[in-house]
């Protein structure tokens, strides 16, 4: 160990780097700091925890750290110009972590999200046209789940009073419920109706397969997605974990994949009418991933697992982030009725006005409101690199952090896209409040790597364009039919919570009353 430290000395100072200030090691063997992790994570504290930790016993200014855990050493950066680097002006130095990808492959395979190096490389060739075509962002597909959204928000509340008022209702298992059902028909073409199962249509048999179990299939993705966090987290210690669920839950997520798959590869280019004639829904030139993805290979595996890995990237976070604009909505009156004056203007009070590019480019506070709750409550808080070759950070060493450092080959870097949002060096004195206005010209407004809500470089999320429509969507149509939101957590002013499982959801849900338009 000695020796590889002098090693890494050497080479340092060969590179002109210094080194960047160290954590102190906590608790019994030094498990202190992963303990205090798992604690907060638990608590609903997972992010904040990483900016208080820094900020109170390394100083605001210090942005770039090494942490010491048991017997290895992370760093974490916060330092847009280190995330840059790593993701996109040396991204070849760099690639997603060992712990991710192996983590991952087993509940979804070998897919754009999961893979490393030449792997990722033929992913992403395969996958990236998809989402550069317009028949992505299919506003019918989201209508169709809209209306029984707004029959689940009935059903969940009490009958809506005479003053107009719903009772108390948690949407976000609603919007959870949902994205689920748009995502499951864009990539399939058949929903898994889990807002509606009475809409579920008869599937055709395929001999030898069970037919795919549609009401458990959300519950056996979120069991293994809790599972791989833990290993995640725990990764050197991985094997303590004991595996027989989830490799229960995996068996039946690839069954799942497994049989629309087949059905696609047994009717060939005769999939899209064979929908229609099964749902009564689409037409036999409406976009569905899989036959897409179909035209381009025809190995079962790969496309199982390409598909799963969609479905694990679009499914959850969009419905993260719509819960969290509702979440911020219900405490900021003023944003909610502006943004319901600007979208009633565009489109007024029915679906039919409601267009892509409109939706797009025409509401600009809509925008801003996405992209304030993305920067108050990141989908994915936190990221990750391993430098797969020796090399150089830009900045984070010496006494005031501006001089490179030095990273060795295999060593982890934790991104907390969090921690960068909360900078207030570099958003400001009101950067803990909810301001879409930031967003506006000459409102401070940024377009670098201090927020990259959905990646940058490289490995940008591909589905970008596709979950900013379907949320803009959703919030356009719930507003067209409600006037007023109001914040029925209890208490009132409780702090963020954040609940983490991949994806970051708020803890407390989305406890609301709504009040419908009155006619
Ligand atoms: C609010 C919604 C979303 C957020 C916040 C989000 C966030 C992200 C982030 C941060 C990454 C980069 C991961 C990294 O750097 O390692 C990513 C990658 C990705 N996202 Fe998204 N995403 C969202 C929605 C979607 C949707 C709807 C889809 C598809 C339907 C999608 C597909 C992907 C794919 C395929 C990648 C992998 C790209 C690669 O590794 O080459 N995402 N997303």
């Amino acid at each position: 160990k000695r020796l590889l430290a002098e090693e890494h000395d050497l080479k340092a100072t060969s590179r002109k780097c210094s080194p960047a200030p160290r954590m102190a090691k906590k608790g019994f063997l030094g498990f202190g700091r992963l303990i205090e992790s798992v604690k907060a994570t638990n608590e609903g504290k997972g992010p904040q925890y990483v900016v208080s930790s820094i900020n109170s016993e390394m100083g605001h200014d210090v942005h770039t750290v090494i942490v010491p855990i048991a017997d290895y050493e992370l760093i974490t950066t916060r330092d847009p110009v280190n995330v840059q680097a790593m993701l996109a002006t040396n991204s070849s130095d760099w690639d997603v972590g060992e712990a991710r990808t192996a983590s991952w492959q087993p509940l979804f395979g070998d897919g754009v999200f999961t893979s490393r190096g030449e792997e990722w490389k033929h992913s992403r060739a395969l996958v990236r046209p998809q989402f550069t075509k317009d028949q992505i962002n299919d506003l019918d597909l989201i209508e169709r789940h809209v209306k029984p959204l707004f029959d689940a928000i009935d059903r969940n509340s009490l009958p809506t009073n005479e003053d107009g008022w719903t009772s108390v209702v948690d949407l976000q298992p609603l919007f959870y419920n949902m994205t689920m059902d748009i995502t499951t028909e864009l990539i399939y073409g058949y929903s898994v109706h889990s807002q509606n199962p009475d809409s579920r249509s008869v599937l055709p048999t395929l001999p030898g397969l069970a037919p795919p179990d549609r009401a458990n299939i959300g519950i056996h993705m979120d069991a293994g997605k809790a599972w791989i966090e833990t290993r995640g987290a725990l990764w050197k210690y991985r094997w303590l974990l004991p595996t027989k669920q989830f490799n229960k839950h995996c068996a039946a997520v690839h069954a799942y994949a497994e049989w629309f798959v087949q059905l696609r590869l047994k009717r060939g280019d005769k999939y899209l009418e064979g929908i229609r004639q099964d749902t009564g829904q689409g037409s036999s030139s409406r976009y569905i991933l899989l036959d897409e993805l179909a035209k381009l290979t025809q190995d079962p595996v790969e496309l199982r697992s390409q598909t799963l890995n969609i479905l694990t990237a679009g499914r959850d976070t969009t419905a993260a982030l719509i819960g969290w604009i509702f979440y911020f909505l219900a405490r900021h009156p003023r944003v909610f009725n502006k943004l319901r004056d600007d979208c009633l203007r565009e489109f007024g009070e029915s679906p039919e006005n409601i267009e892509f590019k409109s939706l797009r480019d025409n509401i600009p506070y809509m925008t801003s409101v996405i992209n304030e709750a993305l920067r108050m409550a990141p989908v994915i808080p936190l990221n990750e690199r391993v430098a797969i070759r020796d090399t150089v950070l830009p900045r984070g060493g010496g006494l005031n952090g501006d001089e490179p450092m030095f990273v060795p080959q295999g060593q982890q870097v934790l991104i907390p896209t969090y921690a960068m949002t909360r900078r207030e060096d570099l958003w400001g004195a009101d950067v803990e409040e909810f301001k879409p206005e930031r967003w506006e010209e000459g409102g401070g407004r940024k377009h670098g790597f201090e927020f990259i809500p959905f990646g940058g470089g490289v490995r940008q999320c591909l589905g970008q364009q596709f979950a900013r429509t379907k949320a803009a969507y959703v919030v356009v149509r719930l507003l067209q039919k409600y006037d007023r939101i109001e914040n029925a957590e209890d208490p009132a002013d409780a702090p963020l919570k954040f609940h983490h499982t991949i994806e970051n959801r708020s803890g407390s849900g989305v406890q609301v009353r709504l009040h419908e338009v009155q006619c």
